[in-house]
C-alpha cells in the first residue's frame, strides 16, 4: 500500500525552468500495450528534461510505474500466476484506490511511499520507493486510462502504439531475460489473457490520450515535440502566471 506523510522535503536543488511559481506537479499518463516502450519513452522524456542523471532524492521529475500497484495474490490466484493463467491484465489484478491515494499525495506535495513490484515472483518487494515533490510525474501502465477518476488527474495524455508483433516479441525477450519466464508460458499467458484484455480493456483508452506516439521510443520527433511542449507549459508567461490546481488546468485543451 503506497503511504504518505507531510514531511518537509529535504532536499534544495533547484526547480525545473519556471516551476516555482507552479506548487503543484504536472501529472502526465503514459498508457499503451504491453512492451509498447512506455518505460522507455517515459525514460527519454526524463532524460531530455535533464533529470536522467539525478539522484532519486533530489529529482524534479519521477517516473512511477502502475504495476507497482497490483494487488497481492490469494495463494490459489499465486498457483495460477507461476503457470500464466492468472489474468494481470484485467483492471480487477489493480489496487486501484492505492493508485488514486498516491496521486493525490503527490499532487498534494506529500512525501509518497510507491511498492516496488517483483515480477519474478508475482508480488511487492519488502522495499519501496519514496517519492519527495517533484515538478512532474509520470506515470506509465497498460491500464492508467481505464479509470476515470485516474484518467481525469492528469494534465496530458500519451498513448505509446507499437504494433503488436513487435511488442510480443518484446516481451518474449524481456520475459525471459528479466523476469524469469519460459517461452511456453509467455506466449500462453499473452494467447489466452494478455492480447484479449488489450483489446478489450487497453485499446478503447486509446481515444483519451491527447498525443499518440507510433512506434514508441524510436520515435524522436514526436518525444522532441513533448518535451518541448512540456517545458512551454511549464514556463510561466505573461498570461499564464497564474496558479495551476489540478481541476484547473492552464492547458488550452480541455480534457
Ligand atoms: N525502440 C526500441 N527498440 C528496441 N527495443 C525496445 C525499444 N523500445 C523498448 N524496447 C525494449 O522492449 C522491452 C519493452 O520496452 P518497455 O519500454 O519496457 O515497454 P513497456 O514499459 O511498455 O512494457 C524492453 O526490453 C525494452 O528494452
Ligand atoms: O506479476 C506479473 C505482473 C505483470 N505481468 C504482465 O506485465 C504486463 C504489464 O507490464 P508492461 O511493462 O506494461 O509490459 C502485463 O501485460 C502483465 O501481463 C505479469 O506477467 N506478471
Amino acid at each position: 500500500m503506497a503511504s504518505s506523510r507531510n514531511e518537509p522535503s529535504e532536499r534544495s536543488s533547484p526547480r525545473l525552468n519556471g516551476l516555482d511559481r507552479i506548487p503543484k506537479p504536472f501529472l502526465i499518463g503514459v498508457a499503451g500495450g504491453t512492451a509498447s516502450g512506455k518505460s522507455s519513452v517515459c525514460a527519454k522524456i526524463m532524460d531530455q528534461l535533464g533529470q536522467a542523471g539525478v539522484d532519486h532524492r533530489q529529482r524534479q521529475v519521477v517516473i512511477i510505474s502502475q504495476d507497482a500497484f497490483y494487488k497481492n495474490l490469494t495463494p490459489d490466484q499465486d498457483i495460477k500466476a507461476k503457470r500464466g493463467e492468472f489474468n494481470f491484465d484485467h483492471p480487477e489484478a489493480f489496487d486501484f484506490d492505492g493508485m488514486a491515494q498516491a496521486l493525490k499525495d503527490i499532487a498534494a506535495g506529500k512525501i509518497v511511499e510507491i511498492p516496488e513490484y517483483d515480477y519474478v515472483n508475482n508480488c511487492r518487494k519488502d522495499s519501496g520507493m519514496k517519492i519527495y515533490p517533484v515538478d512532474v510525474v509520470l506515470f506509465e501502465g497498460i491500464l492508467v486510462f481505464y479509470f476515470k477518476e485516474l484518467r481525469e488527474m492528469f494534465h496530458m495524455k500519451l498513448f505509446v502504439d507499437t504494433d503488436p508483433d513487435t511488442r510480443l516479441s518484446r516481451r518474449v525477450l524481456r520475459d525471459i531475460k528479466e523476469r524469469g519466464r519460459t517461452l511456453e508460458k509467455i506466449l500462453h499467458q499473452y494467447t489466452t489473457l494478455v492480447k484479449p484484455a488489450f483489446e478489450e480493456f487497453c485499446l478503447p483508452t486509446k481515444k483519451y490520450a491527447d498525443v499518440i506516439i507510433p512506434r514508441g521510443a524510436d520515435n524522436t520527433v514526436a518525444i522532441d515535440l513533448i518535451v518541448q511542449h512540456i517545458q512551454e507549459l511549464l514556463r510561466p508567461t505573461k498570461t499564464n502566471k497564474r496558479t495551476r490546481h489540478n481541476s484547473d488546468s492552464f492547458v488550452g485543451r480541455p480534457h
